[in-house]
């Protein structure tokens, strides 16, 4: 993961300052949708690199100890053996990032990662996922028990109720409560933009996240009818430019929910290079939440090793 966003004091005057350019937002994004994503011998490399950024999630109501084992042992090998020896990668030891699952499951997925001698990270959604409408000291009850249980990456929801009201020192007062504790565990914050109303909303609140000392920002639960689009992401990736640029922090991206195809995988990456740069592609700064991704991924890689095609540590970085 990053270096921990050790987060600043709220400068409520830059968070009142914000109006977000609509027209320029949907106008960027449709440009990124609309790349020519890479080479296609370079398409299963970077595949490959987009599933070193997975957090391989199951959130569900019927989630048991068998189904998050199954989840780990993916986690720890998510791609075929044979199609990694065909690219020449059968020793890279791929992973994905992490595993995501709800607090109460967190101890069985530490349990089976540990079993397989896996240092694969266990994230914890937390803070009332996903709607975050439960009182405040049981949301911060909930971060402590899912890190006493082993999760070292907590995911947090934002109060929408306060963004959408503007009480934003509120919002960056509860954020900094979790942060303090998430202790050690790196911190994700969702913002479940679906919910947010406006562009300027989704700068705001991705501010006082960053703010507050979130690690990461990210995009949606995978619950709200309107997840992770390509417009709103680019709205937050320049909200983490601009902290950037002030405080020299480099705060993490998510995109989370609805993310199905290798393709779209593919068009995430390039968002990240376009508008963040090299150095935010890697799981330390960028990860894809999603439950139903590596299946499609592994089709696709399946569908390009026909040959010798280049691995994702040979690809051509900045
Ligand atoms: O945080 C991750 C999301 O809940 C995953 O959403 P998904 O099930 O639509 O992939």
């Amino acid at each position: 993961m990053s270096d921990r966003n050790p987060g600043m004091d709220l400068d409520l005057e830059w968070v009142s300052k914000v109006r977000v350019n609509t027209q320029a937002v949907l106008k960027r994004a449709q440009q990124v949708q609309g790349r020519k994503v890479a080479k296609k011998e370079w398409q299963a490399a970077w595949l490959l690199k987009a599933v070193t950024c997975i957090d391989l999630t199951t959130l569900s109501g019927d989630d048991t100890p068998s189904n998050v084992h199954r989840l780990c042992m993916k986690a720890t090998q998510p791609v075929r053996y044979d199609l990694l020896q065909s690219m020449d990668m059968h020793d890279k030891g791929i992973t994905t990032a992490a595993v995501c699952v709800y607090p109460s499951r967190v101890a069985d997925a530490v349990k089976s990662l540990k079993a397989a001698n896996s240092s694969i990270p266990v994230a914890s959604v937390a803070t009332g996922f996903p709607a975050g409408q439960t009182p405040l000291k049981t949301r911060l009850y909930e971060v402590r028990m899912a890190v006493e249980d082993g999760a070292t990456e907590i995911d947090i929801v934002i109060n929408r109720t306060l963004a959408l009201t503007g009480q934003w020192a509120d919002l960056y007062d509860e954020i900094r409560q979790f942060r303090e504790a998430c202790g050690d565990a790196h911190m994700k914050t969702i913002l479940a933009v679906g919910e947010l109303g406006t562009f300027t909303n989704v700068y705001k609140a991705s501010l006082v996240s960053m703010m507050a000392g979130s690690d990461f920002i990210k995009t949606s639960t995978g619950k709200e009818s309107v997840n992770a689009t390509y417009p709103v992401a680019i709205v937050m990736v320049r909200a983490i430019r601009d902290y950037y640029l002030k405080t020299g922090l480099k705060v993490g991206f998510k995109p989370a929910g609805g993310i199905r195809t290798a393709q779209e995988a593919l068009v995430w990456l390039v968002l990240m290079k376009e508008e963040l740069g090299d150095q935010w592609l890697t799981p330390n700064l960028f990860r894809l939440g999603a439950s139903s991704l590596l299946g499609d991924i592994e089709r696709q890689i399946y569908h390009y090793v026909t040959g010798r095609y280049p691995a994702y540590h040979e690809l051509p970085m900045a």
